[in-house]
């Protein structure tokens, strides 16, 4: 519970106010006899937990997928608390993060003070409100009803009236009405319209429409996709589990309808939260007909369209299995089928591997060649991870704690190096509610050397005729194409050399992958993360 929650006073009632010898009268003032007797609000456990997570997001910079599972635990061990419960909150918790500046853009209209100036724990219950008003199918009274109740029980009865007038001015109008009055006309301001038509910062709908090109319509499905669901998919670790029995399990195992399950290793876990217009109807998820289906590219993904509990499966416990995005799949892939040039193929390095999932990947596709993986991480405790999750790997494997711009290995020394780098992670903001509103365009510059000095490592690292696979999971091109560019030129200005290979060869029947010879995934087009890949050959 937020610590700036209260308890409204508790109404002590007529008749225990009166002493003796008092006229009843004479304690009763007249304000106090008209106005309805004070009671507890109802707590409303779903929109409470949806709150707390909300708080701890905007308080703590939690991220949504890490702080709600045990929220959502501990309200499962509370009396009354159910699976409807569980799936209501998660949406509201992710529809509310996602849309906060859309939302934010309406409550300012309907508030007489600037935004800034509203005590946060306020806006919180306020955006949640909007969510539910503009944003589900939830009916309006219902919505401005609980969500009121729901301020009096966290902030208190004076800042619940604050919340009920401006809910009520928001439920004069639905989300077309409101975006007709807050967005500029497409024509007059592009970028700024879909920025908040489709809940996405400015500069940010700028850069994801440099990096896909295209016309509205495009960008339109890519922000759109940005705003959806993401499936669950999993990847049967070759030599480990068939993708076969790994659906077969699935399909057994997995049950429709909530799922707090774990997402990428130590990543945020991956919640099932309904898609926005899907939250009235939030707790009734029915079951799919086929719950775990063959993934669209890769030959080891398999998809859970109704989310479940993937941690329940025996495979994923067993590390011979995991969760992980098509698009990182279809990286370790590409990078494992480049062609080298000559020399032997059995040292392969991932230079920034945590938490470990492209590393599992690659482990196993390494042992089924004879081939052996390091895998490098920086920091101590992602590096734990990554040994975790390698754990049980048919091949030879090292996991090693290493700063990959300043690496422990000669040169040369590996076939193939993947260099997935940090990055923005403006390709994933499908699983990461808040992290749009969370960026700023600054934090590029604070990546680029890193970016570059990682590259720059990673091909030192490759002995001439190998492969290294850059990888991002943004799109943005000051994270991809620029700094391949720029590190493929200072290469060959010291004397190195290296080749792009086109990529694309590498995902067979895989369509859209641009011109080449990188590769840009997109949510809209693969359903698959943004992810970007680049591969490229040491030649000298
Ligand atoms: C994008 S993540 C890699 C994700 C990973 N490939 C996977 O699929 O699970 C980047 C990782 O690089 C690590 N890292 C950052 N700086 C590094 C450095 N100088 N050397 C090695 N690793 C680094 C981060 O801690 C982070 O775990």
């Amino acid at each position: 519970m937020s610590t700036r929650s209260r308890r409204p006073e508790q109404s002590a009632g007529p008749t225990r106010s009166q002493q003796p010898g008092q006229s009843r009268q004479s304690r009763q003032p007249r304000q106090s006899r008209q106005s309805k007797p004070h009671r507890r609000p109802r707590r409303d456990p779903a929109r409470t937990v949806a709150f707390e997570a909300l708080r701890a997001v905007d308080e703590r910079d939690a991220y949504a997928n890490l702080v709600l599972p045990p929220l959502l635990r501990k309200a499962r061990g509370e009396q009354g608390f159910q699976g409807r419960d569980a799936a209501l909150a998660t949406e509201l918790v992710y529809g509310t993060l996602r849309w906060q500046g859309t939302y934010d853009a309406v409550i300012a209209e309907c508030v007489d003070r600037p935004l800034r100036a509203v005590d946060p724990p306020v806006l919180d219950v306020l955006s949640l409100g909007a969510h539910q008003l503009l944003g589900t199918r939830i009916p309006g009274h219902a919505a401005v009803s609980a969500t009121v109740e729901l301020a009096r029980a966290v902030l208190g009865d004076g800042r619940a009236k604050f919340v009920n007038a401006v809910l009520r001015r928001i439920a004069a109008d639905d989300l077309d009405g409101w975006l007709e009055r807050i967005a500029p006309p497409y024509d007059a301001d592009p970028e700024e319209h879909l920025a908040l038509r489709h809940a996405h910062p400015r500069w940010v709908v700028s850069a994801l429409w440099d990096a896909l090109g295209g016309g509205r319509a495009d960008i339109e499905q890519l922000l759109d996709a940005d705003n959806e669901r993401p499936e669950v998919t999993l990847v049967a670790r070759p030599g480990r589990i068939s993708t076969e029995d790994l659906r077969a399990e699935a399909g057994r195992a997995v049950g429709p309808g909530e799922s707090v399950g774990p997402g990428e290793p130590g990543e945020p876990r991956e919640p099932g939260e309904s898609g926005r217009s899907d939250a009235g109807a939030a707790g009734s998820a029915g079951a799919a007909e086929t719950p775990a289906e063959p993934g669209r590219w890769s030959p080891y993904a398999v998809r859970l369209a109704d989310g479940g509990d993937p941690g329940a499966l025996t495979a994923v416990r067993e590390n011979r299995a995991g969760v992980q995005d098509e698009g990182s799949q279809l990286v370790a892939l590409a990078l494992a089928h480049a062609p080298l040039d000559g020399g032997g193929d059995t040292r392969w390095l991932d230079a920034c591997a945590g938490p470990g999932g492209k590393a599992a990947l690659l482990g196993a596709l390494a042992a089924g060649r004879g081939a052996s993986l390091v895998a490098a991480e920086k920091q101590r405790h992602r590096a734990g991870l990554v040994a975790r999750t390698l754990e049980g790997n048919p091949g030879p494997y090292a996991v090693v704690i290493a700063d990959g711009t300043r690496p422990a290995w000669r040169p040369g020394s590996f076939d193939r190096v993947l260099v997935d780098v940090p990055c923005t992670g403006l390709g994933a903001l499908r699983r990461r509610p808040e992290a749009r509103w969370r960026r700023r365009p600054e934090d590029l510059a604070g990546f680029a050397p890193l970016q570059r000095a990682l590259l720059r490592e990673a091909l030192r690292a490759v002995r001439v005729g190998g492969v290294v696979a850059y990888a991002t999971c943004s799109p943005h091109l000051a994270e991809t194409r620029a700094v391949v560019d720029d590190v493929v030129k200072a290469l060959g200005a010291d004397g190195g050399g290296a080749e792009r290979l086109d990529a694309r060869e590498q995902l067979p029947g895989v369509p859209a992958l641009g011109a080449g010879p990188d590769i840009q995934l997109w949510p809209h087009l693969h359903g698959t993360d943004a992810m970007y890949l680049a591969l490229l050959r040491r030649t000298a």
